[in-house]
Parts: C-alpha cells; structure tokens; sequence
C-alpha cells in the first residue's frame, strides 16, 4: 500500500496509546518528541512508559466491559488513536469506534485497519524525514532510516532555522514575489555550498545583487 506522507501538528494535542507494551513504548517515544498530550491506557504498563509520562496520563487495570463507556469518551477527546494492545479482538474494537468518530488511528497488528501509519523518523533539529516503504517492511524503512542519519549533517538543523528567520525578515521587508525568491533561493544555495549560516554581510551582499538585477 502506498502512503500520502502528511506533517501534521500534534503538540498539546490528545493522543491515546491503547496498550502498554513494547510496540506502545515506541510510539509514545515518537509522539512525545513532538509534543504530543499523550494518554496510555492498558491493563499493563511498562515502566519505559511510566518513566516518560505523568501518573495521571496513564491509566492501568483497564478491563474492557466494565469500563467501555469510558474507552469510547477518551477515543473522542483524542486527535489520533494507537491500538496497540496483543489483543487483535481489543485492537479490533478501537479501530470501529475511531472509524466511527473519524478519528485517526493506527493499528499495530492491522494495516488493513490503520487509517494512518507510523514513519521511520529522521530528526536533525527541527528537520523531520519521514520514511515509509510502501510494502510494509518495517525493516526496509529501519535500513534507509540509518543511510539517511549518515547523509544528513546535523548543520542542515542550523540552516534551516537561520533560513526560517530569513524567510520571515524578507516576507516582511520585500513586496516583490521574484525579489523574495532570488535572495532565498541564493541565500540557501549559498548556504548549502558554504556549509553554515551566511553573515549579515553575505545577505547583504546577496539582496544589494537581486536589486541590481
Ligand atoms: C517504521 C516503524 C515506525 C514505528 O513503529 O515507530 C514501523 N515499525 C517499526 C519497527 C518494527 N516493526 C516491526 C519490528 C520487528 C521486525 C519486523 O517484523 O520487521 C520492528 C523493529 C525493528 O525493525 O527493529 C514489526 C511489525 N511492524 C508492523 C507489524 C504488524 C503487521 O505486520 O501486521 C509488525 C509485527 C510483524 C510480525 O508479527 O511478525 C507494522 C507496521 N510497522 C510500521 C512502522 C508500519 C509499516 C512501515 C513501513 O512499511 O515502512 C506498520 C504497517 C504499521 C505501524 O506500526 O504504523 C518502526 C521502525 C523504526 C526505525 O526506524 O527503527
Ligand atoms: N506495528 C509494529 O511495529 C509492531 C511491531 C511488533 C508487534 N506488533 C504487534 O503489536 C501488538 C503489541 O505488541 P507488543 O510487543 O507491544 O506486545 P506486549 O505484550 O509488549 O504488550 C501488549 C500490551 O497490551 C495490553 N493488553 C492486552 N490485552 C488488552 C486488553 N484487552 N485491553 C487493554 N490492554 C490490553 C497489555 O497489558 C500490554 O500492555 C501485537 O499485536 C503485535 O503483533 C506491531
């Protein structure tokens, strides 16, 4: 199957992990790192997620048909859903009730039910890539992962956030679309080639050319 990558905004937002395990760690370690107001809850749940979250974030003993009512007010609090539990009859019951509600959820055990799935993640700063390979093997993702950390120096994070503070001073200061693209398009070339953030003097000397031009 083939994913449409999305970068979506989840910081401060309500995530629920269903599960408490192994495959649940992984996923609150990646929400988390992008803010994520994360709720676990689970009959168990291990100590990698009780080292990260909050008590009141987590909620143990969870026993499906005394508690239902309960499990379906959290999904809809929730802008995305894991059911990650090693019940495939309880990860089932998750996936009907966000499809219900439209909420986004991912199935561990279930592509097929899954209405999104989780990328392989590159981090340098703020930088995210995200990989998917398309034929759900995890492995392959978790191999181009590792190429694409070794071809990434973690500079591109400090010119990314020096081009970002650029792009907003000209956004502000130049009401011309082309001049706007010439000096950050030459700006980021320059950059790129230079291996670092350009000086004050450099960006000058950069918008003193596109306004000759
Ligand atoms: C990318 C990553 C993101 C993340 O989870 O954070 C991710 N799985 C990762 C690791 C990993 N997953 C598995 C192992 C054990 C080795 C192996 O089986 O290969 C390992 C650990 C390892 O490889 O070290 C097994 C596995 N995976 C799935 C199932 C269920 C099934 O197949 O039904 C089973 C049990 C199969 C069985 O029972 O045997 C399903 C999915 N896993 C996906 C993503 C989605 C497809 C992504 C794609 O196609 O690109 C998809 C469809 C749904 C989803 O989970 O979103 C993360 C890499 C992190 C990194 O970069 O290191
Ligand atoms: N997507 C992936 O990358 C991936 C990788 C490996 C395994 N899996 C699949 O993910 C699932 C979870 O794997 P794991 O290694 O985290 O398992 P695990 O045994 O480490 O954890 C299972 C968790 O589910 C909880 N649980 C079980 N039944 C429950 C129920 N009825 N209600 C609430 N909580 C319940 C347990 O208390 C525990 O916290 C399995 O189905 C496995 O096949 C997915």
């Amino acid at each position: 199957m083939m994913y449409f990558p999305v970068f979506t905004q989840i910081e401060g937002k309500r995530c629920l992990i269903m599960g408490g395990g192994k495959v649940a760690a992984r996923k609150v370690h990646t929400l988390l790192q992008y803010g994520a107001d994360i709720v676990v809850i689970a009959k168990k749940v291990c100590d990698e997620i009780k080292e990260v979250l909050p008590e009141k974030s987590i909620f143990e003993d969870f026993i499906k048909n005394a508690e239902s009512d309960f499990l379906e007010k959290e999904i809809q609090k929730a802008v995305l859903v894991v059911a990650a539990t090693s019940s495939r009859e309880e990860n089932h019951r998750v996936a009907e009730l966000c499809h219900a509600y439209h909420i986004l959820v991912n199935v561990a055990d279930s592509e097929a039910e899954s209405s999104f799935i989780f990328p392989s993640v590159v981090r340098k700063g703020n930088i995210s890539i995200g990989i998917n390979s398309g034929t759900g093997s995890p492995a392959v993702s978790k191999q181009i992962r590792c190429q694409i950390e070794k071809a990434v120096p973690d500079y591109y994070a400090d010119i990314a956030i020096f081009m970002g503070e650029l792009r907003q001073y000209v956004k502000a200061n130049f009401e011309e679309e082309a001049m706007r693209r010439y000096i950050l398009k030459t700006a980021a070339a320059k950059a790129f080639s230079k291996e670092r953030v350009l000086t004050e003097n450099e960006i000058k000397e950069i918008i003193r050319q596109g306004q000759n031009d």
